[in-house]
């Protein structure tokens, strides 16, 4: 996810990519990579002092964020926001590690990587509203910015966070459906690719029952499509879909509270 935004930051000149340092607990490979790929530099949390920084970007595994904290806590300076990812982890419990910090926490998608992700951010009322400002073009840089609720963002998670995986096991289906029903496996992906690049384009403009309306011809393929769909409990197996993702963020919250 740490990449996806970097990339995101670099490719908009949002930043600099030597303004944008990176450290990782253990995976050296990791950050050599990042460092050839977007000219970013690498640092060691032991080494590092943080007092400049405008903002820490937590980007590890909610198990972690406990001890990335811990390494980092005494090198803060008041100015420094903390922009936490972490599925679930709230900002009570990171205030907790480090004391009565700014802390934001949002919740981008991978999409970040093409300027296309949809965040939801929520802060806390120790972020300034000039500090606001900041995370908001920071944040618009790649992608949609929600502000929201903290306690929304289980419900982001569940729908923007993970969503992208969705989308990407419906083209799976779709594309070996397609093989199935004939066609081979370069013209299935073809034709996947781009009916999904064109139905989310068209969602951009136009109501979402409506388009689904025009293309539905009375007695024609899609309404025999869609039946399948119905009768299959489609909206309801997503709504569980989504259900359960913002349920597990929730969970994530209280295991690493
Ligand atoms: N992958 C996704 O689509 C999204 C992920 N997130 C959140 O982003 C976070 C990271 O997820 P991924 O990028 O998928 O995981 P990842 O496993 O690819 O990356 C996490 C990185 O954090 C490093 N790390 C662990 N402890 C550290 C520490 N103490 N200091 C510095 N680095 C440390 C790991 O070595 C690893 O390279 C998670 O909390 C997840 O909930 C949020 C939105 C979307
Ligand atoms: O699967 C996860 O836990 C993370 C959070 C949202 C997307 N990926």
């Amino acid at each position: 996810m740490a990449e996806s935004m970097i990339h995101g930051w670099i490719n908009k000149r949002i930043m600099k990519p030597e303004e944008i340092s990176v450290m990782n607990r253990s995976d050296q490979d990791r950050l050599e990579f990042l460092s050839d790929e977007y000219g970013v530099n690498i640092v060691c949390a032991e080494k590092t002092e943080l007092k400049d920084a405008h903002f820490v970007l937590l980007a590890m595994k909610p198990k972690d964020v406990e001890a990335a904290l811990s390494g980092i806590k005494d090198k803060l300076s008041g100015n420094t926001v903390i922009l936490s990812v972490a599925a679930g982890v709230s900002i009570e419990t990171i205030q907790k590690h480090v004391g009565n910090f700014p802390v934001a926490r949002a919740m981008p998608n991978t999409s970040a990587k093409i300027g296309k992700s949809a965040t939801g951010v929520a802060w806390s009322k120790h972020v300034s509203k000039e500090q606001q400002h900041e995370l908001r073009n920071l944040l618009s840089s790649i992608g949609s910015v929600t502000v929201v609720e903290e306690e929304q963002l289980h419900a982001v998670t569940g729908v923007a966070g993970s969503g992208p995986a969705y989308i990407y096991y419906f083209a799976e289906a779709m594309t070996e459906a397609a093989i199935a029903n004939g066609l081979s496996s370069a013209d299935a992906k073809k034709l996947v690719r781009q009916t999904f690049a064109g139905a989310a384009e068209m969602l951009q403009q136009e109501d979402f029952a409506e388009l689904r309306k025009k293309v539905t011809s009375p007695n024609g393929t899609t309404a025999a499509g869609l039946r399948s769909l119905e009768e299959n409990h489609f909206k309801e197996t997503v709504g569980e879909c989504v259900t359960r993702a913002s349920e597990r963020s929730k969970e994530l919250g209280k295991e690493f509270k």
